[in-house]
């Protein structure tokens, strides 16, 4: 029986503030068999990226904070942009292209794949990588 797990963001390393997208759900060509790189398949996806939340929440606007809706945009361009095999490949660009495009200091991720095996809730790999010089 598949049963609920916690949330990746009760786990994080970090100490300071994050912005989180938790549950993005993106259809990807994913998969190390011929026959999935002929079909779509979800893929999950949830974040947590360091940032001082102090500084848009005293000037109150967008232009000061890390823009949530920018970031889920920018996850769902990148997956879909191209055919992947496992789903490491899928977690080390997301990591690499927030960390350089959205300048942060570090980066939590997971992603899941909640198709590939039948018998469980869903599959997933979760990787923690910081930009050089900020740890
Ligand atoms: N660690 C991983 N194991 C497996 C992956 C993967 O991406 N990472 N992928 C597969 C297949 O694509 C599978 O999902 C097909 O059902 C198997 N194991």
């Amino acid at each position: 029986m598949k049963t609920e797990s916690k949330s990746v963001f009760n786990q994080t390393p970090f100490s300071g503030d994050l912005v989180l997208v938790e549950g993005l759900e993106v259809p990807a060509v994913i998969g190390i068999f011929d026959w999935e790189q002929d079909i779509q398949q979800p893929l999950v996806v949830d974040v947590a990226v360091v940032w001082d939340n102090r500084i848009p929440a005293a000037s109150g606007s967008i232009d000061d904070a890390l823009d949530y809706d920018r970031l889920s945009r920018a996850i769902q361009d990148w997956i879909q942009e191209k055919p992947y095999g496992l789903i490491e490949e899928v977690a080390e660009v997301l990591a690499d292209r927030i960390l350089h495009e959205f300048k942060v200091a570090a980066v939590q991720l997971k992603v899941a794949k909640p198709t590939a095996v039948k018998a469980a809730r869903s599959v997933a790999v979760q990787i923690t990588r910081y930009t050089e010089g900020a740890n």
